[in-house]
């Protein structure tokens, strides 16, 4: 199901202060994708993704999941259509005192089933999470990956048009975040899920979204395909996000020396598994020293940053740059060191 955000702002009044915690923001995620959100504390990404399930009401605008405007309904039809928009929280919000079975249970009870189909409904959830043989556990006895898990069962409950992550893998380990993003994608395409999830680590956007809108100071600043963010990110925000990832450290006595010229290039796609350096060897009477490279996979499309040390006349430097700009899927990049 899509979501459609149009015009819609949030302004909290704090201590008679204003705190415009979303300024005015259009916005459509498209049925059935995986939409990231990515943003430093305080950038307003709880804000937005509250909106999208009414938990907090906009000050302006509307929102609609699919052909339902939610800022329309009254209250009786707008808890119904909540049942349809899931979601899972950092700290997984389990009822401790209950067992992961009645976790479930819990919320399946406002739904309409009988306790057989709800017991089948229960352990089919338990299966799609890999939790079948933790029915009668409580959350204290669980790892966080797995509260995680019941949380995602919790939040399918109801056959949701949507799930919504609130940074729900930021109190995980990086394995265990990528064993649950792993299963968010699998959720997302076997069910056809909608899913926006919001985060402030470009490595869960890397590993899951397929687009991306990166929010600073209550604005989307850029929005795009998550390979385009990473290979051509245009806003400093983004720019320092993706650095964080290449995060390329250039030795000091490099750094101050005038014999060696820096030079970063990016190779897309297919390039990034090219050896053009080869042609750069054979072609030019320069010293060319790899000081640090990384290939990067983002959906499985090879993303290549090099960072070379090139000591040489300057005219047959600027030879080879003008060179390397004529290669087709190489890229002269600066950003990324
Ligand atoms: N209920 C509230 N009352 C007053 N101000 C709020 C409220 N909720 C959020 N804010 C403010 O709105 C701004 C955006 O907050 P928000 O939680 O959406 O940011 P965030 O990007 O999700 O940050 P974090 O990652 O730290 O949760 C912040 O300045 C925050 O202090």
């Amino acid at each position: 199901m899509s979501i459609k955000l149009e015009n819609v702002s949030k302004t909290y009044l704090h201590k008679g202060n204003r705190i415009e915690a979303l300024k005015p923001v259009d916005l459509t995620i498209q049925s059935g994708e995986i939409f990231g959100l990515i943003g430093f504390s305080g950038a307003g990404k709880s804000t937005l993704l509250r909106m999208m399930n009414l938990l907090e009401f906009p000050t302006t605008g509307s929102v609609a999941v699919g052909d339902v405007v939610l800022t329309d309904l009254d209250k009786k039809s707008l808890r119904i259509k909540r049942q349809k928009i899931g979601m899972i929280f950092q700290q997984f919000n389990l009822i401790e005192s209950k067992t992961v079975y009645e976790n479930i249970e819990f919320v399946l009870k406002a739904g309409k089933f009988d306790k057989k189909q709800m017991k089948s409904r229960i352990n089919e959830l338990l299966e799609l999470v890999g939790l079948s043989d933790k029915h009668d556990q409580r959350p204290g006895n669980l790892s966080g990956g797995q509260k995680q898990r019941v949380g995602i069962a919790r939040a399918l409950a109801n056959d949701p048009e949507v799930l919504l992550c609130d940074e729900a893998t930021s109190a995980l380990d990086p394995e265990t975040t990528k064993n649950i993003l792993k299963l968010l994608k699998d959720i997302n395409k076997k069910l056809g899920i909608t899913i926006v999830l919001i985060t402030h680590e470009m490595e869960v956007i890397k590993d899951a979204a397929d687009r991306v809108g990166v929010m600073s100071a209550g604005e989307i600043v850029e929005i795009n395909d998550v390979y385009s963010i990473f290979s051509h990110p245009k806003h400093t925000v983004t720019q320092g996000f993706v650095q964080d990832i290449y995060d390329f450290i250039v030795p000091k006595h490099i750094q101050e020396s005038d014999a060696h010229r820096l030079v970063t290039l990016k190779f897309l796609n297919d390039n990034a598994e090219e050896n053009h350096l080869n042609q750069l060897y054979r072609e030019f009477k320069l010293d060319i020293s790899i000081l640090n490279g990384r290939i990067e996979y983002i959906k499985d499309e090879p993303l290549g940053i090099i960072m070379l040390s090139v000591s040489g006349e300057e005219t047959e430097i600027n030879r080879m740059l003008t060179y390397i700009d004529d290669i087709a899927g190489v890229e002269r990049a600066d950003i990324y060191g």
